[in-house]
């Protein structure tokens, strides 16, 4: 039986990656860049003021000057072609306008008298001394036309967002928009909303491995759950393929006559069998059409413990975090625990306390245990007694922070 570092090296060399796609900018946080980005013009484009203030020239920049105020107030950019500061005139500007032709320096309203106060004087008074340019920050100043501002590689953060779209982008190439269709299978299944008749169940898995792939930045989509259908499964997953970077599917891979996911990739190429972890004995991989796809149980506890196991980290590297396992506390046990099956590793749901944890129970289609669950205890397949330090992953809880 294959163990569960095979299984997930296995699983890794199915190369799960991100085709390189165009997003729009807004949408892009999180992502990793595929292209450099370089400044298309310079920035800024123009001489912009920094002050609310006086456009003046190198004459008038001395204490006691007074040069007669011109024209209109320039608050954005200047259209008119008359719109110059000559010796002994100004012009008032505010600040992010564009500093109109001739000017030297800007003079910030604060070290000025006798115009603001009184329009009809038709001068300013200018106190303090300023060098040439001062409160202009010039084209170019900032970043020059054509200099490389972003790196390939560089993940996109709320900030340099900020930076694309003043650059002027709309749409973004980036290595990290993975998607991932997840495709729940049973006969069993209708969507919650949904009656349930007798015999049928309402479906779970996908919503909760969707949501865990969304949080990590996935974009999901989630096809209606197929049946029984050997050849309805076989045209979902081929669309799927046309799609996705990565199928994930649930159920349908234990040893029934009636597992449709094994039936439906048989003869393709695709690999099943037990792997040594408890719950997820049975699991399954492989490509549809060239994308890799991963077959976990259809236990809910299973589903989502080999979720964790195996397809979280890889989907958080091809998505491009840098932390790709769940973070591990070393905590005393709670209560004590049995052997398990020999050769198995255990994954048990548990609830982390502030002196230690609490294994939620065995089940392996446990709805309750999921409810209760903040962490997966890792232990081999041997006892354990009261009080023993044992290795707990840590979920993701944090949307539920807030209401601790
Ligand atoms: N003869 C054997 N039977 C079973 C074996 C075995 O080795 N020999 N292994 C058992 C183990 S371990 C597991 S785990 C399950 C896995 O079976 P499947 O992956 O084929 O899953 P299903 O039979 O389709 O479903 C199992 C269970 O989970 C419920 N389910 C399935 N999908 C969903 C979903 N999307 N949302 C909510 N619940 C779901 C389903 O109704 C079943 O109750 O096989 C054992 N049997
Ligand atoms: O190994 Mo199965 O996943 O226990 O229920």
């Amino acid at each position: 039986m294959r163990t569960v570092a095979e299984h997930r090296a296995r699983i890794r060399a199915l190369g799960i990656v991100a085709a390189p796609r165009s997003v729009p900018v807004d949408d892009s946080v999180g992502h990793v860049l595929a292209e450099d980005i370089s400044a298309p013009v310079a920035v800024p484009a123009f001489d912009v003021s920094a002050v609310d203030g006086f456009a003046v020239t190198m004459n008038d920049l001395c204490t006691g000057s007074a040069p007669a105020v011109r024209g209109p107030r320039v608050a954005g950019p200047v259209t008119d072609p008359e719109v110059h500061v000559a010796p002994g005139t100004a012009i008032q500007i505010m600040t992010g306008a564009q500093v109109p032709s001739g000017a030297q320096a800007v003079v910030p309203v604060e070290a000025t008298s006798g115009f603001v106060d009184d329009f009809t004087s038709g001068h300013v008074r200018i106190s303090g001394s300023f060098a040439k340019g001062a409160n202009i920050r010039v084209a170019g100043g900032d970043i020059a036309a054509n200099e490389k501002v972003l790196t390939a590689g560089t993940r996109l953060s709320p900030n340099r967002i900020g930076v694309l779209r003043a650059l002027g982008r709309t749409h973004v190439r980036v290595r990290s928009a993975l998607r991932v269709a997840v495709v729940s299978t049973g006969s069993e299944l209708v969507w919650a909303g949904e009656d349930t008749r007798p015999g049928q169940i309402h479906e779970s898995n996908g919503s909760m491995l969707g949501a865990d792939l969304a949080a990590c930045g996935a974009t999901v989509r989630r096809p209606n759950p197929i049946g029984d259908d050997v050849n309805s499964l076989r045209d979902t997953l081929e669309l799927c393929a046309d799609w996705a970077d990565l199928i994930v599917t649930t159920g349908g891979i234990s040893a029934g006559t009636e597992d449709v996911v094994r039936l439906a990739l048989q003869g393709r190429d695709a690999d099943f069998g037990p792997v040594a972890l408890k719950p997820g004995r049975p699991q399954g991989l492989g490509r549809v059409d060239g994308v890799p796809i991963v077959c976990l149980p259809g236990n809910p506890v299973s589903s989502f413990v080999s979720y964790e196991v195996f397809v979280r980290p890889v989907v958080r590297a091809a998505l491009g975090h840098r932390a790709i396992d769940r973070p591990t506390r070393e905590v005393p046990l709670l209560s004590t625990l049995n052997a398990g099956r020999a050769g198995y590793t255990r994954y048990l749901l548990g609830i982390l306390e502030i002196d230690g944890v609490t294994p939620c129970g065995p089940s392996s289609g446990s709805i309750r245990a999921l409810a209760a669950s903040d962490c997966i205890i890792v232990v081999d397949d041997t006892s354990f007694d009261h009080g023993s330090q044992v290795r707990a992953w840590v979920l993701d809880n944090s949307s539920c922070d807030r209401f601790r």
